[in-house]
């Protein structure tokens, strides 16, 4: 099985676990963060633009609804033109919802002229005609709900010798045979632009009968973009297809008048940079402007108008607007998430030190193959009880078997010094004679190879004697056995007694001793195996029984080179001879 270390099984997790989940979450916010930005930015841009294009629409409808229902009820009923009050009251009647509506007018193929009028702001609302009088000079006059045209004004026409046939929305209706739009332009003496539909009105025979018209004043939707209350630095604007401004959010005019004639105020030739830029991308869409160094969403919707009329609704608003609130967004979501990550490795480290410490540290004690480093941990080593547990319960069996093995070793010790003084006891028993307590022959050989080697290092003499009771049959056969072992034992006595402690001497056989004397000259060893024979006879070792020994002996000087058994057997030799010649004697 493959193994892997603790450190990896808990550092490598939580290093990937915090880069992967940093990485997601930074990933997703930056997406969120982009795909939020664009979201509000757009939702706020949408808003916006929904509003002013409904606003539009229910503003500019009554507009071709009552220039469709006047034009088709005339060419249905072309006796209306008989008694124009009829018309002037029902146009009247049809202005009244719509406080902007400034004129719904019929002008007729003869040149008569009946309106519903109304300045651009709603303020004074009246009839004006021209066929009251010769030679049809306009009148104004208010509105009776009996007579519908009611009393006059003013005392003087308001524009005399009026004929409307010449005017540029009844030719331009009459020319083009079907219902057209006005320029737009503005009210003379209102700051108000307004724009107005032509209608040509003809009979079953499809003779002309006239045109209706229909107008609408747009400065109340200037008024309405300016109320708006957009956030700082946006923008919202209404334009024609050529870019000439109808309503904006600005404070700017709408149009400049030059002596008599007005000038329209289009978006590229705006004073401000941003209506310019804005003109210059007139395109349906989202898109993102950059005008001197700030950068807008801009977004621009069509408005379809009936009769092919098309008009343009704007919305900039500055990214920096909804980046700001994202980036706030964005810095709290950041720092939950660096909080997150630091609790994990904070948890990981949490982790690593009381848990995986310990446990590497109690690694390494087993592993050190030593008794004392398990037992030498300091308790408690961790503050995790199970570990603590685990690491105490280690120290238990180390101690326990500290103690088993000290034992172990003192019953060894012990075992050991009892076998050895056996094994002392056991050799002095073995190399010791029972009888005498002198070595037997087996501590003989042992010691008198010893012997020969020192005398052969040292250069010392080397002196071997093999000696032997005389007769001693008959003192056993004589007095019995334990007579003769008595002998035995004071023979070995008056040896042991004459020579030095270093010396060897042995019961080589029954009655037979063998003495070596290493570093001894000849006439000193001698001397004392003579004084060995007298004082056996001076005090015999057996009551009024004399003991006599024979000898054999060989006395070398150094180097001596004859083997022990050459020695031996040549003392054994001179042992024999001295048997064969009269016993109580040395032969050398
Ligand atoms: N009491 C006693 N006698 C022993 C012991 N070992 C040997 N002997 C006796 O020693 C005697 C040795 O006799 P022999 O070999 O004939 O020699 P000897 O009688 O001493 O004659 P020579 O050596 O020729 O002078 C035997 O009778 C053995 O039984 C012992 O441990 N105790």
């Amino acid at each position: 099985m493959k193994q892997i270390s603790l450190w990896s099984l808990i550092v490598v997790p939580f290093t990937l676990l915090a880069t992967l989940g940093g990485a997601t979450v930074y990933f997703f916010s930056a997406v969120t963060v982009s795909n939020v930005s664009d979201n509000v930015g757009l939702h706020y841009m949408r808003e916006i633009e929904t509003r002013v294009y409904d606003r539009v629409n229910d503003f500019m409808k009554p507009l071709n609804i009552m220039v469709e229902i006047n034009r088709d009820a005339i060419s249905n009923h072309p006796e209306y033109l008989d008694n124009l009050d009829l018309l002037a009251g029902r146009f009247y009647e049809q202005a009244l919802p719509y406080p902007y509506m400034t004129f719904i007018s019929m002008a007729t193929a003869d040149g008569r002229y009946v309106n519903s009028t109304r300045d651009p702001f709603g303020s004074s609302h009246h009839i004006a005609t021209n066929y009251t009088n010769e030679p049809y000079s306009l009148e104004a006059f208010y509105y009776d709900p009996i007579t519908y045209v009611g009393q006059p004004m003013t005392t003087e026409p308001v524009h005399k010798n009026y004929d409307p046939t010449t005017r540029p929305f009844y030719q331009d209706a009459v020319q083009a045979k079907e219902t057209v739009w006005g320029s737009i332009t503005p009210y003379y003496g209102y700051a108000s632009l307004g724009v107005g539909l032509a209608a040509p009105i003809y009979n079953k025979q499809g003779e002309l009968l006239g045109v209706t018209a229909t107008s609408v004043a747009l400065g109340a939707l200037d008024k309405y973009l300016k109320s708006i209350g957009l956030v700082d630095n946006s923008y919202v604007f209404l334009a024609e297809q050529n870019g000439d401004l109808i309503a904006s959010s600005r404070q700017e005019a709408l149009y400049s008048k030059d002596g008599e004639a007005f000038k329209r105020v289009s978006l590229t030739s705006h004073s401000d940079e941003v209506f310019v830029q804005a003109g210059k991308s007139l395109t349906p869409g989202t898109q993102h402007l950059n005008v001197d160094g700030e950068s807008f969403l801009y977004h621009v919707r069509p408005v379809e108008l009936p009769y092919g009329q098309t008009w343009y609704v704007g919305v900039l608003i500055p990214e920096a607007y909804y980046k700001n609130i994202l980036t706030e967004y964005s810095q709290a979501l950041m720092l939950i998430v660096l909080v997150i990550f630091i609790s994990i490795a904070l948890a990981g480290s949490l982790i690593a030190r009381y848990i995986g410490r310990p446990i590497v540290h109690l690694n390494d004690a087993v592993n050190a193959n030593s008794l004392e480093r398990i037992r030498q941990i300091a308790q408690p080593f961790s503050n995790v009880r199970e570990i603590n547990s685990l690491g105490r319960g280690l120290q238990k069996m180390a101690d326990k078997l500290s103690d088993v093995m000290q034992n172990l070793e003192q019953k060894v010790a012990q075992r050991t010094s009892h076998l050895k003084d056996e094994n002392e006891l056991l050799l002095e028993q073995s190399t010791t004679d029972e009888l005498t307590g002198l070595y037997n022959r087996r501590g003989f050989n042992l010691l008198s190879e010893q012997a020969l080697l020192q005398a052969r290092q040292f250069g010392q003499s080397f002196c071997i004697v093999l000696c032997d009771i005389d007769h001693f049959k008959c003192v056993n056969d004589t007095h019995g056995h334990s007579v003769g072992d008595q002998a035995l034992i004071g023979v070995a006595r008056v040896l042991q007694h004459h020579f030095r402690s270093h010396d060897i001497v042995a019961r080589y056989g029954g009655e037979e001793f063998m003495l070596i004397i290493v570093n001894m000259d000849k006439d000193g060893v001698m001397k004392r195996l003579n004084s060995v024979r007298h004082m056996l006879i001076e005090q015999p070792v057996l009551d009024h029984l004399p003991i006599t020994l024979s000898f054999g002996m060989a006395h070398l000087q150094p180097p001596v080179k004859s083997s022990l058994d050459e020695l031996i057997n040549d003392v054994d030799a001179k042992l024999y001879k001295a048997k064969n010649t009269g016993r109580d004697k040395i032969v050398e």
